[in-house]
C-alpha cells in the first residue's frame, strides 16, 4: 500500500500541530508508524488521501453506529444548518432529544446537553460534589472519562497507550480528591467506603469499558456498585459516552438493570457531530444553573445542527432488529476472529458486548487493568499493521474497542475475517 500523500501531511501536520494529531489517540505511538489520513468516508469504508480503501472498526471512536455518512443524517443536518447553524437561544431540537432521552433512558429524568463527552463527565462531578457537599470521587483503573483535570488519574485510552498515567498540568491538590480502585473489584470499595465513604461525592464507572480495550463486568458487580453506593450516600454514576444507544436502545443500564443517579452521554447520541448530554434524577439536576447554584454552560450547547443529528440518529436507531443485528455482526467477528488466531496458532483473548470488542494478545483473561497490561502491545502493533496492509482500519491501540456499524455486511465481515487469516498467519 502506498501512503505517500499521508505521509507529506503528518509531516506538514507536525510542524503546526503537537504531535500532527488533533487528539493524541489518532497518532500512531501504540503501533508505530505514521497515522492514515482520510478524504472521505461512506457506509464502512473509508478512504484515504492516496486512495487506499478500508473498512472501518473505529467508527470515530464511537459515535458511527450507522457508518459513514449515513443518508438521513446527512439530509438532517444540511437542512438544519440551512435554517442557521446557532442561535445562542432555545430551539424546539432541544426539547424533542430532552425528551426523547428520558423516555429512552428512565434514570434520567432531566438532562443538559454539551458538545462532548468530556464537558458531560466534567459536569457531571461538579454537579456530584456541589449536591453533596463532599470532594473526593471514585473512579477506576484505566476508565477513561475525557481529557478533564478529575479523570487524569490512573487514566485509560491515549493516556495508557502513551504511559502518561497521571498528567503534568493537574494540580498534585486536585489529583488526591480522586481516589481509585481496580475495576471488577467489589471489596476493594468496601474497604475504601468503609474507611472514606463520607467524604465521597460520587463513584463514575464505564458499565463495560472500552478504554483498556474492551473489560467486561463480572456478574453483579455494576449492581454491588449502585449498592454500596446508595449505603455510602455516594452517587452512582454512570459514563454511557461509548456504551449509550450502543449496547442497547437504554445503554448499559438498560443491559444490566441499573439505575444511575447520573449518567453522561455523548458518541452515538451526537449522531457524528460534537454533542454530549449529562443527566439523572430530577433533584440533583435541578441544582444545576439557573435553576439552581451549580454552573454549567456552553456557547454552543445544544446546537441545531448536532442536535438534527443526534435526532435523526437515535430515531434510525429505533428501527426493529437493530440491537439484534448489532449483536449478529459482533459474534460473527468473535468466532470468525478466534477461529483464525486459533488455526495460526496465534493466543489471544477477545472481549465482547454487543458491538464492542478487543482482541487481546494474550492468552490469559482480561478482566482489570492489571491483567489488560499483560498483553504484547508490540505483537498488537504487528497485527495492526498487517490488518491496515490488508484494507482494515483497527484502532491503533491494544487499549482500544473497536466499533461494528450497522453499515457492515456480510461482504464486510468476509473482508476483516480474510485480513485477520493473513495477519495472524504472519505473526505465527
Ligand atoms: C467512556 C468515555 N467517557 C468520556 C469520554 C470523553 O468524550 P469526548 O472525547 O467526547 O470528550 C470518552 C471518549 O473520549 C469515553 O470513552
Ligand atoms: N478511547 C478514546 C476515545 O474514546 C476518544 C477518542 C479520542 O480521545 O480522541
Amino acid at each position: 500500500m502506498n501512503h505517500s500523500h499521508s505521509k507529506a501531511l503528518f509531516a506538514r501536520a507536525q510542524e503546526r500541530i503537537p504531535g500532527g494529531v488533533n487528539s493524541p489517540v489518532r497518532a500512531f505511538r501504540g503501533v508505530g508508524g505514521d497515522p492514515v489520513f482520510f478524504r472521505e468516508a461512506t457506509g464502512a469504508w473509508m478512504t484515504d488521501v492516496d486512495g487506499n480503501r478500508y473498512v472501518d472498526l473505529v467508527g470515530s471512536w464511537g459515535p458511527l453506529i450507522l457508518g459513514h455518512a449515513y443518508p438521513p443524517i446527512v439530509e438532517a443536518l444540511i437542512e438544519a444548518a440551512r435554517r442557521g447553524t446557532t442561535y445562542g437561544a432555545p430551539a424546539p431540537g432541544e426539547v424533542e432529544l430532552a425528551e426523547l432521552l428520558c423516555a429512552t433512558v428512565p434514570s434520567v429524568e432531566k438532562v443538559r446537553l454539551v458538545s462532548s463527552g468530556t464537558e458531560a463527565t466534567v459536569a457531571a462531578i461538579r454537579l456530584a460534589r456541589g449536591f453533596t457537599g463532599r470532594d473526593f470521587i471514585l473512579k477506576f483503573e484505566g476508565c477513561f472519562h475525557g481529557a478533564g483535570d478529575p479523570f487524569l488519574v490512573k487514566a485509560g485510552s491515549g493516556v495508557e497507550t502513551l504511559g502518561l498515567p497521571d498528567s503534568p498540568g493537574v494540580p498534585a491538590a486536585l489529583a488526591k480528591l480522586t481516589l481509585t480502585a481496580p475495576y471488577n473489584d467489589l471489596e476493594a470499595v468496601e474497604r475504601l467506603f468503609a474507611e472514606k465513604g463520607k467524604e465521597i461525592a460520587c463513584a463514575i464507572i464505564e458499565p463495560v469499558v472500552g478504554n483498556m480495550g474492551v473489560l467486561v463486568p463480572k456478574p453483579g458487580y455494576l449492581q454491588g456498585l449502585q449498592e454500596l453506593c446508595r449505603k455510602h450516600g455516594v452517587l452512582f454514576v454512570l459514563d454511557e459516552v461509548m456504551t449509550g444507544f450502543r449496547l442497547a436502545r437504554g445503554g448499559a443500564q438498560e443491559l444490566f438493570g441499573l439505575k444511575p443517579d447520573l449518567s453522561t452521554f455523548a458518541k452515538v447520541v451526537g449522531g457524528g457531530m460534537p454533542l454530549g448530554a449529562y443527566g439523572g434524577r430530577r433533584d440533583i439536576m435541578s441544582k444545576i444553573a439557573p435553576e439552581g447554584p451549580v454552573y454549567q454552560s456552553g456557547t454552543l450547547s445544544g446546537n441545531p445542527v448536532a442536535v438534527a443529528a443526534g435526532l435523526a440518529c437515535l430515531k434510525a436507531l429505533a428501527a426493529p432488529g437493530t440491537y439484534a443485528r448489532l449483536e449478529q455482526l459482533g459474534a460473527m467477528l468473535e468466532q470468525g476472529l478466534k477461529a483464525e488466531a486459533q488455526a495460526a496458532g496465534v493466543p489471544v483473548t477477545l472481549n465482547r458486548v454487543g458491538s464492542m470488542l478487543t482482541l487481546f494478545f494474550c492468552d490469559t483473561p482480561v478482566y482489570d487493568y492489571a491483567s489488560a497490561k499483560k498483553a504484547d502491545t508490540a505483537r498488537f502493533g504487528r497485527f495492526f499493521h498487517a490488518m491496515l496492509n490488508e484494507g482494515v482500519y483497527l484502532p491503533p491501540s491494544q487499549f482500544e474497542a473497536a466499533f461494528v456499524s450497522l453499515a457492515i455486511g456480510e461482504a464486510e465481515v468476509a473482508h476483516i475475517l480474510a485480513a485477520a487469516r493473513k495477519a495472524f498467519r504472519s505473526l505465527a
